[in-house]
């Protein structure tokens, strides 16, 4: 990886091929892109992208910096096309910004660029993933394509390219496929709320009658996963048609329909301010006079002097004040996302805060102990390990600045649990039983690390305990 003029100032290079990384940066729970910056996938700086968004948390100063030229006029929100094999997300994918080019929304990007898609590195994961844009009328898009159901699945889990919705493509000479259901449970665990549904290839059908039954079952496998069958918006077109300008009834005016859908049923995601405050708890100081500050980067929301916050997290739940926000030596009136603060706390003993516990808005999240995930599990290409594991494995589980070891076993129900195996390269749904409690919710994200270096990463769907 080659140093790059243009890089978050605490990103030093220390030699041109390796980066060293700060100790909370590599811990946080987000995913973490070190070296491709995105000028090196083609992207220009000066551009909101997914990938942009990726690095948010980690990197937010320098995905602002390099943001300054693009227009928040219209709100961003991050998309993607999934669905199983072969049933034309990377053809829509195209459509879409031929279709916007027309109306001056996007640039067009042709098929071919859009496929040979950049490898990216996340967290020692190779996804190849393809980013476009395009504005609508009313909003301005991040888009991602993957190539493969594995680049998916391991987008999905990790959030490399997060999807804050998705169109579900679906090809109406198959129907539903196994990975067009794989697809939808792992947006429902990954927390899409919202998709718009695709039927492609309607140029290939002519009975109205199959359309209909492929318009049907789709409800009813949406409602499966919890979404909303019964509203979702269900296009039906040819992405190919609008690709190659032909037969504008099924091509164009139906991608057009398909923007409308995103645009009006596709709710936009909470702003990191706007979500309650959570600093994780990188490092504690005593301060003779004053009392105990810890220090962390502001995940979300803000924190004014004066509120009430909560310390959770390694035997700790409690309330206090605080009392004092501190930056770069300054005293401020608040902290807020993206901020590197010292927190001030009343009455707080050096004692009883340590690093990998959270400081957050009172009630806005719990410690937990137990929960089920979904994990991929590193291949041995991916640095991960090179033989299976099987129940009752227990890595180190790394969750924002906290590390805590985890016995990882198969969920309730599972036939011959005892001697079922994962081998690297799975994406499985297991239980995960911590030795000491953190603070976490559905969503939060997770790696797993044995022996120093990283063998899986997940998410968390379902608090147990
Ligand atoms: N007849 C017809 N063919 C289509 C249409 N859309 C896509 N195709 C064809 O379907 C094939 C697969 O399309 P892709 O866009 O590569 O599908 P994909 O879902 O991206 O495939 P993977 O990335 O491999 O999962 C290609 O040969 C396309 O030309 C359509 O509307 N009509
Ligand atoms: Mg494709």
């Amino acid at each position: 990886m080659k140093a790059r003029a243009r890089r978050p100032c605490y990103l030093k290079p220390a030699s041109s091929r390796t980066f060293i990384v700060p100790r909370h940066v590599v811990h946080q729970a987000r995913p973490l892109i070190v070296s491709p910056l995105p000028s090196r996938s083609g992207l220009r700086l000066g551009t909101c992208t997914p990938y942009l968004t990726a690095l948010k948390a980690p990197l937010r100063g320098y995905a602002e910096a390099a943001s300054v030229k693009f227009s928040r006029a219209k709100p961003h929100m991050n998309i993607g096309t999934i669905g199983h094999v072969d049933h034309g997300k990377t053809t829509l994918t195209a459509a879409i910004t031929k279709v916007l080019s027309n109306r001056g929304g996007a640039k067009f990007t042709g098929y071919a660029e859009i496929d040979k898609a950049p490898e990216e590195k996340a967290r020692g994961i190779t996804i190849n993933s393809a980013h476009v844009e395009y504005e609508t009328d009313c909003r301005h898009y991040g888009h991602i394509d993957c190539p493969g159901h594995a680049d998916y699945i391991k987008n999905m889990i990790t959030g490399a390219a997060q999807m804050d919705g998705a169109i579900i493509v679906v090809s109406a000479t198959d129907g539903q496929m196994p990975q067009t259901r794989e697809h939808l449970l792992l947006a429902r665990q990954v927390g899409i709320k919202r998709l718009v549904v695709f039927i492609n290839k309607v140029d290939q059908i002519s009975d109205p009658e199959m359309l209909e039954l492929v318009d049907m079952e789709m409800r009813d496998l949406l409602s499966t996963y919890n979404f909303d069958g019964e509203n979702t918006p269900i296009v039906m077109g040819s992405a190919l048609a609008a690709l190659e300008s032909r037969d504008p009834e099924i091509g164009e005016q139906k991608i057009t329909e398909l923007i409308k859908a995103c645009d009006e049923w596709l709710e936009l995601p909470a702003r990191d301010l706007e979500k309650p405050f959570l600093m994780p708890v990188e490092d504690v100081f005593s301060i003779s006079g004053r009392g105990t500050v810890a220090t962390g980067r502001v995940e979300r929301g803000i924190a004014t002097k004066g509120a009430e916050v909560e310390v959770v997290g390694l035997g700790a739940h409690f309330k206090t004040t605080l009392t004092g926000v501190e930056m770069f030596h300054k005293e401020l009136d608040r902290g807020e996302a993206g901020d590197n603060m010292g927190a001030l706390l009343r009455g707080v003993k050096r004692e009883q805060m340590k690093r990998g516990q959270v400081i957050i808005a009172p009630g806005s999240m719990k410690p937990i102990t137990k929960f089920q995930a979904q994990i991929y599990v590193l291949t041995k290409d991916e640095g991960g390990r090179f033989n299976p594991f099987m129940s009752n494995y227990r890595p180190q589980l790394f969750i924002r600045t906290a590390d805590v070891t985890v016995a990882l076993t198969w969920p309730e129900g599972i036939p011959d649990a005892a001697e079922k195996m994962v081998m690297p390269g799975d994406n499985v749904e297991m239980v995960c039983d911590l030795v000491h409690d953190v603070a976490a919710e559905v969503g939060s994200r997770f790696t797993l690390r044995e022996g120093g270096k990283t063998i899986g990463t997940g998410i968390v769907t379902k608090i147990l305990a």
